[in-house]
């Protein structure tokens, strides 16, 4: 099993409050790993280091090492917009453009420099068949992509995602805006997608976390608990905390 995140002594500083302590942690590649934990543990902070998202926060102070394939994204010389596009993230709402929803998953390879009308078509059908709502919206792609329903948004903004082609997908609570339908299709879908892609979801949903993914950590107030396989954290944690967390007792 190959190693896609290395994370070493991790911290995270906003202002003069301490969001992540010493965190380490190693994601494995093509599998889906969990992040739970109470409100404000600190989950969406971790995701979004694994992209620099923080980075546009004022004041936040990052130190530590994260590597990517063995290449540290925190390095002077990382460029951004690449980094970005190898880790794409799928938000709780769906943001997408107010445009058609060809224009939405065009967006990102037009930003990267594809023009070609050929091209982008093969990308944009690519891409919805991989977030499997090709067949949903293929006779509608002109349509304005603010009137699909909201777990039908959150499968463009995937495609959308998948478009730049990236080795990876944060999602931070991609299905709390869902129903309990909508939420199924988006779970299969991503035990659909750790196949191409290595997958890092926060989720409060702990049936969600069971349901979906390999490995788990559990955070409480900016540390990392308890790691390892989700099966393991759930049904036989080694930390108290941890154990007070997944049976219900707290949070
Ligand atoms: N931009 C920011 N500036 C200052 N403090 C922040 C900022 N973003 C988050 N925090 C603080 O950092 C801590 C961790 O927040 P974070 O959003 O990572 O938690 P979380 O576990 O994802 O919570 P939730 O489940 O409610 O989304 C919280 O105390 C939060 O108030």
């Amino acid at each position: 099993m190959n190693t896609k995140f290395s994370i070493k002594d991790l911290n995270l500083h906003y202002g003069s409050f301490k969001a992540l302590k010493d965190i380490n942690i190693e994601i494995p590649e093509n599998k889906v790993t969990a992040l739970i934990g109470p409100s404000g543990c600190g989950k969406s902070t971790f995701l979004k280091t694994l992209n620099r998202m923080n980075d546009l926060v004022n004041n936040v102070k990052i130190d530590g090492e994260i590597l990517l394939e063995k290449e540290n994204i925190y390095a002077s010389d990382i460029d951004i917009t690449d980094l970005r596009k190898r880790v794409g993230m799928v938000f709780q709402k769906s943001n997408l453009f107010p445009m058609s929803i060809y224009d939405n998953i065009a967006y990102g390879p037009r930003i990267h420099g594809i023009t070609n009308k050929k091209e982008l078509d093969k990308i944009v059908e690519k891409s919805l068949r991989g977030a499997a709502i090709w067949d949903e919206v293929k006779d509608r792609l002109n349509k304005n992509a603010l009137g699909l329903s909201g777990g039908q948004q959150q499968r463009i903004c995937i495609a959308r995602a998948l478009a730049v082609e990236p080795d990876v997908l944060l999602m931070d609570e991609p299905t709390s805006a869902l129903d309990p339908i909508a939420t199924l299709k988006i779970e299969e879908l991503i035990k659909e997608l750790k196949k191409n892609y290595t997958i890092v979801i926060v989720t409060h949903n702990m049936a969600q976390a069971t349901r979906i993914s390999d490995n788990t950590a559990f955070f409480l107030m900016g540390e990392l608990i308890e790691y390892g396989d989700t099966k393991e954290v759930f049904n036989n944690p080694t930390n108290e905390k941890t154990k007070d967390y997944v049976t219900g007792r707290f949070g």
